[in-house]
């Protein structure tokens, strides 16, 4: 019988180099793909590194390796959106917008192309077929301190159809343990940073250096517009912050909202950092085609947040409303709510 044929995306991490070994081990054609996604200079030499250990490891289990130039997509679809949004007040997700356009977009088209029968990646989380629904399920995975299927819930059927996890069923721990086992090249690397493109998590040298000139001092306003005192440019700020604003007060202050029409940083007292709800756009409905009626949900507002419970609802534009049912912290415009049950993904849109 023939084989099934897959290519696992493989970052040079431990993870994805353990989910070259599962998938071996359970039977499949396997070979392995390392992206160049990385801008500037002093990233490339990290990139380059990303593609040696990946070499490395396919070389010591005995698997092809290709390496793929994304550069140039990845620039468009995932870097200048996350520009974007930190100019327009937001916080991006680049995770999600590499996921949807990048890893199970363009490399997934790339990988079909060469007649694979599936893609696989280190992701933790658990994809199923589901002959009730007639639907692929995606699901948490089982360890939950590394499960991202918050950042999964973009996925369209059409790609689910072709996405393997093989780490969905395993706690970290025990990933390392088969990398230390196999005594892989890369089992003592250190879990990745935040945000792969940018250099020490330093968004703000990373706008700078992108967008020179974006990042503009402005007024810091109280919520009924009054000045209170100046910011260095909205990028530096996040919703729900505390410290860091040079306002000296009697009681606590928050930055409530980021608006950058008037290049202004909104800040009020606690109760202002809490919302009853949201509406988020740009849905993705993953266990069902579309949302007949209102469903209780537990909805994560962002990647590192415990889910809570809320009620979504559709409104006219294909939007949907969601309303908590006690109000939530520092809800954060860019950022995504997802909406789950138990440990399934129900779906999940952008929060304006
Ligand atoms: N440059 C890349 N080229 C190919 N695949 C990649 C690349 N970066 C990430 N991936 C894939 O996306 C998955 C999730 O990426 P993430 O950045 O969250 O890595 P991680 O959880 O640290 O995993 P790993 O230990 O494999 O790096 C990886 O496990 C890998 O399959």
């Amino acid at each position: 019988m023939e084989r099934n044929k897959v290519l696992v995306a493989m970052s040079g991490g431990v993870d994805s180099s353990v989910a070259v070994k599962l998938l071996l081990d359970a039977g499949y054609d396997v070979s392995g793909a390392t992206l160049q996604l990385m801008p500037d200079d002093n990233l490339k030499s990290k990139a380059f590194s990303a593609v040696e250990d990946a070499r490395r490891v396919a070389q010591q289990l005995g698997i092809k390796h290709y390496v793929f130039n994304f550069q140039e997509r990845f620039e468009k679809k995932v870097i200048d959106y996350f520009c974007a949004e930190y100019l327009t007040g937001r916080t991006p997700n680049p995770c999600i917008a590499c996921n949807r356009f990048i890893k199970f977009g363009d490399l997934l088209q790339q990988a079909l192309s060469m007649g694979m029968d599936y893609l696989a990646t280190g992701h933790y989380a658990r994809v199923e077929y589901e002959k009730e629904r007639q639907r692929y399920v995606l699901y948490r995975g089982r360890d939950r301190r590394k499960d991202q299927s918050y950042v999964l819930y973009n996925l369209k059927q059409d790609q689910l159809a072709h996405v393997l996890f093989p780490l969905e069923g395993y706690e970290k721990s025990q990933i390392r343990h088969v990398a230390d086992e196999l005594n892989l090249p890369v089992a003592q690397k250190p879990e990745s940073q935040e945000i792969c493109f940018v250099e020490d998590d330093d968004y703000i040298r990373f706008l700078r250096q992108r967008k020179p000139g974006s990042i503009l001092p402005g007024p810091i306003l109280s919520t009924h517009g009054e000045v209170l005192g100046y910011h260095e440019g909205i990028a530096h700020y996040t919703i729900g912050q505390r410290r860091g604003l040079g306002l000296a007060r009697g009681y606590p202050i928050y930055v409530v909202a980021l608006d950058a029409e008037r290049n202004a940083v909104i800040v009020g007292d606690q109760d202002d950092v809490f919302s009853r709800g949201c509406t988020a756009s740009n849905v993705n409905w993953v266990a069902f085609d579309r949302l007949e009626e209102e469903l209780e949900v537990e909805a994560q507002i962002r990647y590192t947040a415990q889910p809570v419970p809320a009620v979504v609802r559709s409104e006219t534009n294909g939007n949907v409303r969601v309303d908590f049912k006690e109000p939530v912290r520092a809800l954060t415009p860019g950022q995504s709510v997802v909406f789950y049950k138990d440990a399934m993904v129900l779906g999940g849109g952008i929060i304006e």
